[in-house]
């Protein structure tokens, strides 16, 4: 029988015809069949077949008698259609009838059956699906950065706001229109679509904007089950800015690194305008080292002999440093018994030993807090302290003497030594891991011998500074500076310095001269200066020039001593007055 012949004009949903034959829907979780007046399948969907065994010319009535009731009622005409619960295989169904009426002699009905709460599912499915696309559009729609997406042949199908203002365009002057056309157009200089297309793979692009934006795209393909591209998404985020940023920074880089020599070379003038006198190489890379430390928190370790000025680096660093507002402290691990060193450095609680303050005292840990701590010849620690000090290093606490409760404190640490820590640490007196806690940043300062360029600055530093301090107007004869400026040191600048204020504070005359120097000195002079009868001894370390200028200021402190004017000396000397006058002047002795 054929039904294609007797398919009513209301139609079903779902039922089409086309040339002439009758096709039924064929969602997968739904059966659809049609039966004729006995009951027989004349066709049914895959569903039907598959899942219920409802094959063409099968009869109902023998596979679901129970089914084969409401559709025969329907069938024969009690009822025109009929929607019922059916019970197959333990599952709960729906079962739809309508009935055909193709003529007198056909009669049949056509069915459906769906499981019971797939249409609710559908409907939930359905309001998910509507939930997701709207907060799918809310998130494009928000997008930074900018959002294509075409078709298969390269039209463009929507753009969100972002891309309008990224590209300066309106979507509506570019959806439908072809990405060819926009790149021949000049809308954009590259097409990431039309690349993907091409190559079927993600594609990464620079591209410029007609309004010389410079943009990173990425366009992405999207695939169908059959492997075929169906749409491209297009992204692009704007880099102008990134850019501009970027050389803006590298500008202010190049400008901070310039500010900031610019400020350690200020620095470095204003040290030796101060009371650091420095002239050297070896002192200027000395106070060169010290303002780059004073930049950083990290331990110092100051390496030289007594006197250098070990303690005036570290009072600079301390000063150049974030840390100039809070105290710098100084102890001498030499000048003090081991215990004392103990106690002074991390302080002690009340009655921790006899003569303690009832109290107990903050250490000078403590009292530096936020500011920096000198601990000068750090050799001479004791095993404990050492053991105390390289803990504190360690983690910022400590505990005070005789007390329990660790505290921590934010103090940094310069340490100061005249011996050799690293033969110290070979011989067991100091601590291995302590000197490698130390020597984080090691300064060498040179002694004096090293750096004899700074000892005729050093002298007119201190000569100056004690005259002004005692009230007086004094300064060195010529070969008083001679000898001066040739002397050892030893004891470096503090002997240089404690040499002035000797000489301010004994010599007789405005002028220095040989005869104020401490004996010692005076000794080396006696040696060197040429005798009357022998004059060129010590020629070959003088020269000429030297001998003569000795001479001559011998001669003339001789004469003023004699005559007192300098008419009668031009007299006795047969020389011009004016002669006297510029060598008296000379020689520090007008
Ligand atoms: N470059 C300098 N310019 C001016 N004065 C200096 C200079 N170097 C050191 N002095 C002075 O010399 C004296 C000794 O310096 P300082 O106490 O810093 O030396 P030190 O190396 O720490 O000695 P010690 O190891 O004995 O403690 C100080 O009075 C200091 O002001």
């Amino acid at each position: 029988m054929m039904f294609s012949n007797i398919l009513p004009d209301d139609m079903p949903d779902g039922l089409s015809r086309s040339s002439g034959e009758t096709i039924l829907p064929d969602p997968v979780h739904e059966a659809w069949f049609l039966v004729d007046g006995e009951g027989r399948i004349v066709l049914s969907n895959k569903c039907a077949e598959k899942s219920f065994g409802l094959q063409k010319n099968a009869l109902l009535v023998t596979l679901y008698p129970d089914l084969w009731q409401p559709v025969q009622a329907v069938i024969i005409g009690k009822t025109g259609h009929s929607v019922c619960s059916v019970r197959i295989g333990g599952r709960d169904y729906v079962l739809r009838v309508r009935a055909y009426r193709g003529g007198l002699s056909h009669r049949g009905a056509l069915c459906s059956l769906e499981e019971k709460g797939r249409f609710e599912a559908i409907v939930e499915e359905l309001f998910h699906f509507r939930r997701t696309t709207a907060e799918l559009e809310t998130i494009i729609n928000s997008s930074h950065d900018g959002l294509w997406i075409c078709d298969a042949d390269a039209k463009v199908v929507r753009i969100n706001p972002a891309s309008e203002r990224i590209n300066g365009i309106k979507a509506e002057d570019v959806v439908g229109r072809s990405m060819k056309e926009l790149v021949e157009e000049g809308f954009v200089n590259k097409s990431a679509t039309l690349e993907v297309l091409r190559t079927g793979k993600v594609v990464h692009l620079l591209q410029e904007t007609r309004t010389g934006r410079k943009l990173i795209v990425t366009g992405t393909p999207v695939f169908d089950d059959n492997g075929n591209i169906v749409r491209v998404v297009v992204t692009e985020r704007d880099i102008t800015e990134i850019e501009e940023l970027h050389r803006e920074l590298l500008e202010r880089e190049a400008l901070k690194n310039e500010y900031l020599e610019q400020i350690l070379k200020l620095q470095l003038e204003e040290m030796m305008s101060h009371q650091i006198i420095a002239r050297s190489p070896a002192m200027l890379k000395v106070l060169d080292q010290a303002v780059r430390a004073a930049r950083v928190d990290s331990t110092v370790l100051l390496l030289g002999e007594s006197g250098v000025g070990k303690g005036l680096i570290a009072e600079l660093i301390h000063k150049y440093s974030h840390r100039a507002y809070a105290p710098f402290m100084k102890i001498n691990c030499a000048a003090l018994p081991d215990s004392l060193v103990e106690s002074e450095l991390f302080g002690y609680e009340a009655g921790a030993f006899t003569g303690a303050r009832k109290s107990g005292k903050p250490g000078l840990l403590e009292v530096a807090h936020g500011g920096t701590v000198l601990l000068d010849e750090v050799g001479e620690l004791s095993q404990e302290t050492q053991a105390k000090l390289l803990h504190f290093l360690e983690d910022g606490r400590f505990t005070r003497v005789g007390g329990t409760k660790r505290r921590s404190v934010n103090v940094r640490i310069i340490a100061a030594t005249n011996r050799p820590l690293d033969d110290l640490v070979r011989c067991g007196k100091f601590r291995q891991d302590l000197y490698y806690r130390l020597n984080v940043i090691p300064i060498r300062v040179p002694p004096l011998r090293e750096r004899t360029e700074d000892i005729l600055p050093l002298l007119d530093h201190y000569i100056r500074h004690f005259s002004r301090s005692m009230g007086a107007e004094k300064r060195l004869s010529p070969s008083v500076l001679r000898i001066l400026v040739r002397y050892d040191y030893p004891g470096n600048v503090r002997e240089l310095m404690n040499l002035c204020e000797r000489l301010v504070a004994m010599s007789y005359g405005d002028v220095i001269g040989p005869e104020d120097l401490p004996e010692e000195l005076g000794e080396m002079e006696k040696e060197r200066r040429p005798s009357v009868d022998n004059p060129i001894d010590g020629a070959v370390e003088k020269g000429f020039r030297e001998i003569i200028e000795e001479f001559e200021e011998r001669i003339f402190k001789e004469m003023l001593s004699r005559y007192r004017t300098q008419q009668k000396i031009a007299e006795v000397l047969k020389i011009n007055q004016s002669t006297v006058a510029r060598k008296l002047k000379k020689y520090g002795l007008s």
